[in-house]
């Protein structure tokens, strides 16, 4: 029998997601075992201080140790949070399929009386990790404060059950994999904060050679989230920026049409650059590139540049 093993973070969201593409990929490959294998990062060793590694442009760490176990083929499939993987994969190795996304979207947990977004209080204290969410959210709600929320998904919902924080803000895609959907109080729509790019979708990256592998895991990829998912990176990459950039992306498909919508926000709130572009999913990674070019145009990269220092 054919085994593959699949390699991921050992956090309970990291575990969730792999335990769901390996239900998906044993569907498709009944006479082949999967074994699921759990590898730390430097992002799980030394959760405080990522915002100082994605400055020294460390742009990898919650998949360096996974991708080196890949090229030393201790395991055949790495499953990512594609939101969570540089752009660009190291010699060796490629994204080889990209599941059906999840919701892409924010969302609100809030305590008693704090469950919508519009009807909090005049500052009340919303809790969220990204510099992405803290800039759309000062934009929306000056008013608010915005407190730093570190950690997994089970250390932010504690805090938020602690005196610290009004409501917290976090990824739908998390929650729902992790079986937490009812802790939703209210979806952010896009209008008022644009998903990051990726937010929702998964990767499967194998070695580049690895023909049957590269089979196994492309049985479970969906073209239209692929068409989505590489708008929205494209644009980040023309960028130059990464995950840690306050930068939202969101591209959905209706009709045969892709719309691709792009935000760039100043980290006070102050300021933020929207842009929005259309055409046939085909041209989806051209798409991309083509509205990062009109939002450097309009000054996008010194917001950018703002949020790094
Ligand atoms: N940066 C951490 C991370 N990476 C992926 C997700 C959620 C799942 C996803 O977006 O696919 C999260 C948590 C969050 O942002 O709330």
């Amino acid at each position: 029998m054919r085994m593959v093993t699949v390699g991921t973070r050992g956090s309970t969201l990291a575990l969730a997601q792999t335990q769901w593409v390996v239900a998906r990929l044993k569907e498709e490959w009944p006479d082949t075992d999967f074994r699921i294998q759990t590898i730390s990062t430097k992002g799980d060793r030394n959760r405080g201080s990522l915002e100082a590694m994605a400055q020294k442009g460390d742009k990898g760490f919650w998949v360096k140790e996974i991708e080196d176990a890949l090229l030393a083929k201790r395991i055949d499939i790495a499953v990512h949070s594609l939101k969570d993987l540089p752009t660009e994969q190291p010699e060796g190795l490629e994204v080889s399929s990209i599941p059906r996304r999840v919701d892409a979207r924010d969302v609100l947990i809030g305590k008693e009386g704090m469950k919508r977004l519009a009807d909090l209080p005049q500052g009340a204290r919303v809790g969220t990790s990204s510099v992405r969410r803290k800039a759309f959210l000062r934009a929306y709600r000056p008013d608010l404060q915005v407190i730093d929320l570190r950690g997994n998904i089970d250390t932010r919902l504690a805090a938020l059950a602690g005196n610290e924080y009004d409501a917290i803000i976090l990824a739908a895609a998390g929650l729902i994999r992790t079986e937490m959907r009812h802790r939703i109080d209210e979806f952010v729509e896009p209008d008022i904060m644009l998903p990051a790019p990726g937010q929702g979708a998964l990767a499967l990256e194998t070695r580049a050679d690895d023909d049957l592998t590269i089979e196994v895991a492309y049985a479970i990829h969906d073209h239209t989230t692929d068409d989505r998912i590489t708008a929205e990176r494209e644009f980040l990459a023309g960028l130059g920026a990464g995950c840690m950039a306050p930068v939202g992306a969101h591209a959905t498909v209706k009709g045969g049409l892709l719309t691709l919508e792009g935000w760039v926000g100043a980290l006070d709130g102050g300021h933020v650059i929207r842009a929005t572009t259309q055409g046939d999913p085909s041209e989806c990674a051209d798409l991309g590139a083509e509205l990062a070019t009109d939002m450097l145009d309009r000054g996008a990269q010194a917001l950018i540049d703002a949020a790094r220092s």
